[in-house]
This record gives structure tokens, C-alpha cells and sequence, in this order.
């Protein structure tokens, strides 16, 4: 193992995160535990050089304190006590401190002068150190891992091929919602260029199918993950001696689940309900990543960037950009419009810069004139939005020359679409996506 690693102990401190990600600023890498790991638990994690037991006022779980074991402090290992008694630290402070120059300061002294690991958190000793624990967990047995495309789920196949090689196999659904030019991407990338084994499954008609006349969005939603999770099961069926399943968990999926010590775990299976008999153990790599962190780690592996630095794209795809009941011509032209709003941001350097865009087809018509003839078709809505954590958003305030050149374009390249809008709202009062 390359890193040195400095373990963050949760005992309900909103601050874990924080300081998890001060210390890697630091060079040193770090994970967060439950406050309840065992002594073996502890013991199995590589390299360990120091513990931070982070306390704080939210320690109470119904009712009771929750602290961590003795055998903490008995390990030899220097532990830095912040905001909570403690019988052996090296280290006590009463609180972290407020900014992160104070915090980054008590916490490098800990680091180098307590704990002497080495700065040696980057992402190719990441790269090497979770190749070698991959390659330890699964020996010579067989992974599936359901391949999106996204970012996610493409770092982790580029990982583990990295492991494995063909021990893994991916499954890549094209449920017809995905945006143009997906499926190929995902064939030439991991089939073409990087050799995986890759299950390619278009089951566009299927889905279709299934969402034919259905115009509740939630429906619509439950339809998707049902039906996706019926395709990627019979695909596992299909293939022999498969033991684990890979998994594009990142650490904000887990905060979100709520972590172990806030008693909140609602198991976050990404490729969640998978029947009973299909029991897997999961192979997880990122789940101590931040976002940008497994961008970085996509890019080490030698993902192309239009991968890694995609744009979040919703779960049911175009499905619900396609607004009512989905019908094959106007999820055409969210398609069609959505590559061109793409293109066109893209080209004018916003690509990155602006948080989610997208264009929606909503499910009526108006009175337009085309070709010297009155005509009743689509209109297309352009959503661009920013936004720090998804809970508000702004609107970008595009330039008049590239919206009118994006509505010129959707005007003359997309079919049975006869006017733009440019969807002004923020959120509140409106969500992001529209269903
Ligand atoms: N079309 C698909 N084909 C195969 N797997 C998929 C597909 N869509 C979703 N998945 C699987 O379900 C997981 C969760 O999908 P979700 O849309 O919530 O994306 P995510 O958590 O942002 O991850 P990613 O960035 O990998 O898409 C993905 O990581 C992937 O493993």
C-alpha cells in the first residue's frame, strides 16, 4: 500500500467531512468510520497512521452518548480528541476552531508532528492502492457492473478493468432516454478502446412499451427503475459465477443515506432492489470520494474528458424531459435539441462552467407558419441553471447572440418543432428538471 491514511471517527459531527477533506489537502489521505468500529475492524485498515475521534454536541442517539471503544487509544496510534473527553489522546482540544486556516493548523501538527505520515495522497497511489485491495477482495471470481455512462459508474468500470481485466463484465442499458451519441460512447470507450467485456442491451422498444400512455412523472419514474432493474437482472441470470457486483458509490451518496452513527442507514444500492436470490457483495473503490476527486481519478485512469466532465443527467434520462406521456417523435426532439444546446455551450466555452442545461418538449402544440404555410407543432424550452448543492438554483443569464443562434439551429434541424422558450425560473420557485 502506498498511502498513509489518517481515520476520522463519526460520532455525529456535521464538521467529518470538513476536516476529512482538510486533511487530504494536506496530502495525507483520509476516511470517515462509524464511531463503533472494532479493534479488528481498525486493525484491517491499511497504513493507518493516526485517529481523529471528532465529538461535538451531536453525539446523542436516542436519548444516550455514544463514544468510541477504549481500544482506540490502545493501538499505539496517535489520536487527536477534538471536542470530546477522552482517556489517552496525544492530542485534546476543546473545539476545532472555526476557519480552516486555524483547523488546517492544529490539524498539520497532528499529521506530520504526532502522527509522521508522509504526504502521499494522490490519485495514483489511490489508483494503486485500491487496485490492490480490488484484487484482494475478488481473487479470481467474476464482477457485473451496470455501466451508465455516467461518471460514476464509467471511473469505477475504468478502475476495476484496471484490477481485473475480464473478471469484469458491464452491462450498458440503452433504454432509449439516454442523450444522443451515449451508447456509442459507451461501446467505443470501454469496448474498443479499453477491451472490457461489455453486455450491450437495447431494450428501447421495451421501455417505450412499458411508458406508453403513462403521463405521471412519478409513474414514469417507478416504470424506468423497475424496468431497468428487470433488464439488468435477467442479464445477470445469463451469466455464470458472478460473486460481485460493482458499484459508482461515492461518499456523498453515503452522507445522504445518512451514515451509520446518525442511525439512519437506508441501504444506498445504487442498482437497488435486486431480487433476493441475486445476492451480491458489493466492490465499492470511490465510496471515500468526493465529486471531484473521482473526476480526478476518471482522468488518471485515462477517461476522455466529455465523460468525466459530464453534466448530472437524471436517472430516468430524456424520459422526463419528454413532459406527459412520451411519444417517439417528441423524444426525438428533446434529443435532437439537447445535442444542439450541447454543441452550441460547448462551443462557447461553457461546457463546465454552467452547472446543468438541457432542452424539454413539452406535451402540447401552437400555431406557427413554416414554409409559407400554417403549421401546429412543438415548442422546445431551454433550462440553464447553477447551483452549489441542487437545494436552490439560479438562472444563467445567456447572452442574447447564443441563445438566438441555438433557437435559429433547433428552428431549422429539429422536426415538428416550430418555436423556443427559454425557461426563466429559479428554484425556488421551480424545480431544475420540470417533471
Ligand atoms: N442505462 C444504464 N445502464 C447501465 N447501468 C445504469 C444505467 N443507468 C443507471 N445505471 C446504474 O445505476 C447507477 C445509478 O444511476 P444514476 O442514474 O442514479 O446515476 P449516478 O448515481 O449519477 O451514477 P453514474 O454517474 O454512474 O450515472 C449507475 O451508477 C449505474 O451503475
Amino acid at each position: 500500500m502506498k498511502q498513509d491514511m489518517i481515520v476520522i471517527l463519526d460520532l455525529g459531527s456535521r464538521e467529518n467531512t470538513r476536516i476529512a477533506r482538510l486533511v487530504r489537502d494536506l496530502g495525507v489521505y483520509s476516511e470517515i468510520y462509524p464511531h463503533d468500529i472494532t479493534k479488528e475492524e481498525l486493525e484491517a485498515l491499511p497504513n493507518v497512521k493516526g485517529i481523529i475521534v471528532n465529538g461535538g454536541p451531536n453525539n446523542v442517539v436516542d436519548g444516550a452518548k455514544i463514544d468510541v471503544g477504549n481500544h482506540v487509544y490502545e493501538m499505539s496510534i496517535p489520536v487527536l480528541a477534538a471536542a470530546h473527553p477522552a482517556p489517552k489522546a496525544t492530542i485534546s482540544l476543546d473545539t476545532f476552531g472555526t476557519n480552516d486556516e486555524e483547523v488546517t493548523s492544529v490539524l498539520r501538527n497532528f499529521v506530520f508532528n504526532s502522527c509522521k505520515a508522509e504526504a502521499n495522497w494522490n490519485m495514483k497511489n489511490f489508483i494503486a492502492d485500491q487496485i490492490e485491495l480490488v484484487k484482494k477482495q475478488v481473487g479470481n471470481k467474476k464482477v457485473l457492473l451496470a455501466l451508465s455512462g455516467g461518471v460514476d459508474s464509467s471511473v469505477v468500470a475504468a478502475l476495476l478493468l484496471k484490477a481485473i481485466g475480464d473478471q469484469l463484465y458491464c452491462v450498458h442499458v440503452n433504454h432509449g432516454l439516454l442523450r444522443k451519441g451515449e451508447p456509442e460512447q459507451v461501446i467505443e470507450v470501454f469496448e474498443k478502446q479499453m477491451k472490457a467485456n461489455l453486455i450491450y442491451v437495447d431494450a428501447t422498444e421495451r421501455f417505450l412499451g412499458k411508458l406508453e400512455n403513462v403521463a405521471d412523472p412519478e409513474q414514469k419514474r417507478k416504470i424506468i427503475g423497475a424496468e431497468f432493474i428487470r433488464v439488468f437482472e435477467e442479464e445477470a441470470r445469463k451469466l455464470e459465477g458472478i460473486d460481485f457486483l460493482g458499484q459508482g458509490t461515492i461518499y456523498p451518496d453515503i452522507v445522504e443515506s445518512g451514515t451509520k452513527t446518525a442511525k439512519m442507514v437506508k441501504s444506498h444500492h445504487n442498482v437497488g432492489g435486486l431480487p433476493e436470490d441475486l445476492q451480491f457483495t458489493l466492490v465499492e473503490p470511490l465510496r471515500q470520494l468526493f465529486k471531484d476527486e473521482v473526476r480526478a481519478c476518471g482522468v488518471e485512469l485515462g477517461l476522455p474528458e466529455s465523460m468525466v466532465y459530464r453534466q448530472p443527467f437524471p436517472g430516468p434520462g430524456l424520459g422526463v424531459r419528454c413532459l406527459g406521456a412520451i411519444t417517439r417523435d417528441r423524444l426525438e426532439a428533446v434529443r435532437e435539441s439537447d445535442a444542439i444546446l450541447r454543441e452550441e455551450f460547448h462551443n462557447a466555452g461553457l461546457e463546465g462552467k454552467v452547472w446543468q442545461y438541457f432542452t424539454l418538449v413539452p406535451d402540447f402544440k401552437s400555431v406557427g407558419v413554416k414554409d409559407d404555410a400554417r403549421c401546429f407543432e412543438y415548442p422546445v424550452i431551454i433550462r440553464a441553471v447553477n447551483t452549489i448543492d441542487a437545494m436552490t438554483a439560479t438562472i444563467e443569464q445567456l447572452e442574447w447572440p447564443l441563445l438566438l443562434k441555438i433557437t435559429d439551429r433547433i428552428l431549422k434541424e429539429v422536426k415538428g418543432v416550430n418555436r423556443v422558450c427559454y425557461d426563466l425560473s429559479p428554484k425556488p420557485t421551480a424545480t431544475i428538471e420540470w417533471e
